[in-house]
């Protein structure tokens, strides 16, 4: 690639040059046939944007509010895990970019630095991924570790019970790394299999399928923060969430890494939206790559995106600067496309500014 990299697509590419195959296959696959992993970026391709025209939009202000705190704009970092594997300085890299573009990061629970290193990297709003593992004192104390170290809200993973099959990890013999956070407590160094994901293995060996719905319970006894649930792709299970109490939903299928088939997110977005109606604020993330997605998912009523791999694409290619230049450039491509469309601010955007596949359908019926 001649020259500095433009989109989140070359950052990409520079990431798939500097790793190694094992670690690029790790971030980029999905599970299975990697249907859903396609799908989730094509399900953005066709929609189409209604742009107005002949609106003043001179100024544009993409200043918004996630759960009541401040951001510059309307994209959190996706808990991911391992960021150690992508750059030397992992988590706390990514850390010092979303503080330096003002945006909200998701800490993973299965992070290479700890929940403190992290804490102590930059003055920044932060979230905090939970897994319920099968010893949940683990998962409790966990928990009570993000409160200590301020982080604002815990995201709850519902979509894991256990790790979706993911062939190139399997192929790769992935291993999992050292997660400093349960030093003395818990070994990464599974010998579960001799041929397969080490990662796979672990999970099922520590990640506790019986969470249920009840159990929301359980952790709201524990701690005083906000919980969102990550994985939510029903209105079934959007107006269960809603019954629970909790403080928000994220739509996702894992990035396509869980159940292959499920549905891309951008396309189940509307019927959770919907199902919720407006009683507590929708994230959606899988497949995001450019800002005119993140109008997309604005339009189709989420309250902010997440993105996942493009972080880690970046974190790979040129560490906190690389992290910073794809936030940035997201920023700058939905400032762009709120400016071609007539979108002045978030509250200027609306369904109409969006045709989706079901919508063309309805008007063939007419
Ligand atoms: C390499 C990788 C690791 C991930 N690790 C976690 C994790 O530890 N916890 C979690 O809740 N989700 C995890 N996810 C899912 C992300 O939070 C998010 O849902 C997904 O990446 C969004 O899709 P995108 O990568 O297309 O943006 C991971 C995703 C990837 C790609
Ligand atoms: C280390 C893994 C369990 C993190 C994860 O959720 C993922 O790879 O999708």
């Amino acid at each position: 690639m001649a020259g500095e990299p433009v989109n989140v697509k070359e950052f990409q590419e520079l990431a798939r040059l500097v790793l190694p195959k094992m670690y690029y296959d790790y971030y980029e696959g999905g599970a299975e046939d990697q249907h859903t992993l396609e799908e989730n970026e094509k399900a953005f391709h066709r929609i189409i944007i209604r742009p107005r025209i002949l609106i003043d939009v001179s100024r544009i202000d993409m200043s918004t509010t996630i759960l009541g705190y401040e951001t510059s704009v309307p994209i959190i970092v996706a808990p991911t895990g391992m960021h150690k594997l992508a750059h030397p300085q992992g988590e706390i890299a990514t850390a010092r970019a979303s503080a330096a573009s003002n945006v909200i990061m998701a800490l993973s629970f299965m992070s290479t630095c700890t929940v403190e290193e992290v804490a102590s990297s930059c003055n920044a709003i932060r979230f905090f991924q939970l897994y319920v593992y099968k010893r949940r004192e683990i998962s409790a104390m966990m928990v009570q570790r993000a409160e200590r170290n301020r982080f604002k809200a815990i995201i709850l993973t519902a979509d894991a019970p256990r790790l979706g099959r993911r062939e190139a990890d399997i192929k790769n013999k992935m291993i999992a790394p050292r997660l400093r956070n349960f030093d003395g407590l818990i070994s990464t160094d599974v010998q579960l299999t001799d041929k397969g994901s080490n990662i796979e293995a672990f999970a099922s060996e520590n990640f506790d399928a019986s969470l249920c719905w009840k159990d929301i319970g359980w952790l709201k006894s524990i701690t005083s923060l906000p919980i969102l649930i990550k994985g939510v792709l029903t209105q079934e299970d959007a107006i269960r969430a809603l019954e629970e109490g909790v403080a928000g939903i994220v739509v996702s299928n894992h990035g396509a890494r869980q159940l292959d088939y499920s549905p891309a997110t951008i396309n189940v977005l509307e019927e959770v939206v919907v199902a919720v109606e407006g009683k507590i604020p929708v994230f959606v993330d899988g497949g995001v790559r450019r800002g005119t997605d993140i109008f997309k998912a604005l339009a189709l009523g989420a309250r902010a995106v997440m993105i996942g791999r493009p972080v880690i694409y970046g974190l790979a290619a040129m560490g906190e600067h690389g992290v910073r230049r794809v936030i940035n450039m997201l920023k700058d491509e939905l400032e762009l496309t709120m400016t071609l469309s007539g979108c002045c601010s978030f509250k200027d955007i609306t369904r109409g500014h969006v045709r989706t596949e079901q919508d063309g359908r309805l008007h063939c019926k007419l």
